[in-house]
């Protein structure tokens, strides 16, 4: 498979400790759910997979063993796209979880990075301590997508979730790589629908894409 440079993505998983990033992302790459894993380091993983009918090389970074107050500042320049885990049936992992939203946005300041914010146990009903709303509210808040899946139940979800960040991102690299005045007629359509429209729009918090699966 050939690939551009716009078609290199790179992914940061990250969260609170045992919320299961090691097993979305392992969901995701082999569809498989393994009920445990013994790595104590960060894991690269290297994927080829077709993104808008592109192929594209992913590069996904599993931070394993991400102490609660530590925040992994070195991956954000690094990254072009961000899942950040929580588990829903983890109060503490969800405030992890904001507090890391918070510092993306603030190191990456200003430059636009997809991010999802990925609600994982879902299964855990029984003992859930973050409801959707909760989860739906933060996205809104910090203008992210937001999913809610359980790697342990399907692979549905989490694909999906994978997928949907590595379209974002793919589809922000390509038009970072337009030339200028490509890039400045998009802004002129925009300015076009915000004449139509309105500009009340403009301070709108857009809600972004979200499900439960
Ligand atoms: N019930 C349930 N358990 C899950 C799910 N995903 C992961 N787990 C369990 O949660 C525990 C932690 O999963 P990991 O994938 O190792 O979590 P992690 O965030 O990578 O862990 P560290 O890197 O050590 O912080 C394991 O016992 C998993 O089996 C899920 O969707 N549902």
């Amino acid at each position: 498979m050939t690939v551009d440079s716009t078609s290199f993505i790179r992914v940061v998983v990250l969260g609170a400790r045992k919320v299961g990033k090691s097993a979305v992302t392992v969901r995701y790459l082999t569809k498989r759910y393994i009920g445990e894993y013994s790595s104590s380091r960060d894991l690269l993983y290297k994927h080829g997979v077709f993104v808008d009918s592109q192929p594209c090389e992913v590069e996904i970074l599993d931070t394993s063993r991400f102490q609660d107050d530590v925040f992994p500042a070195d991956k954000v320049d690094w990254a072009d796209a961000f899942i950040v885990v929580y588990s829903t049936a983890d109060r503490r992992s969800f405030q992890v979880a904001t507090d890391s939203l918070r510092r993306i946005q603030h190191q990456v300041a200003g430059r636009q990075v997809p991010i999802i914010l990925l609600g994982n146990k879902r299964d855990l009903e029984h003992v859930r301590q973050v409801s959707v709303d909760d989860g739906q509210e933060m996205s809104l808040q910090f203008q992210c997508q937001f999913y809610e899946v359980s790697a342990a139940d399907s692979h549905v979800g989490v694909t999906v979730a994978f997928q949907s960040v590595l379209r974002e991102a793919y589809s922000l690299k390509t038009r970072r790589s337009l030339p200028i005045r490509q890039k400045l007629g998009s802004m002129t359509v925009s300015k076009m629908i915000g004449a139509v429209f309105g500009k009340a729009v403009k301070n709108d918090k857009k809600k972004r894409p979200s499900l439960s699966l």
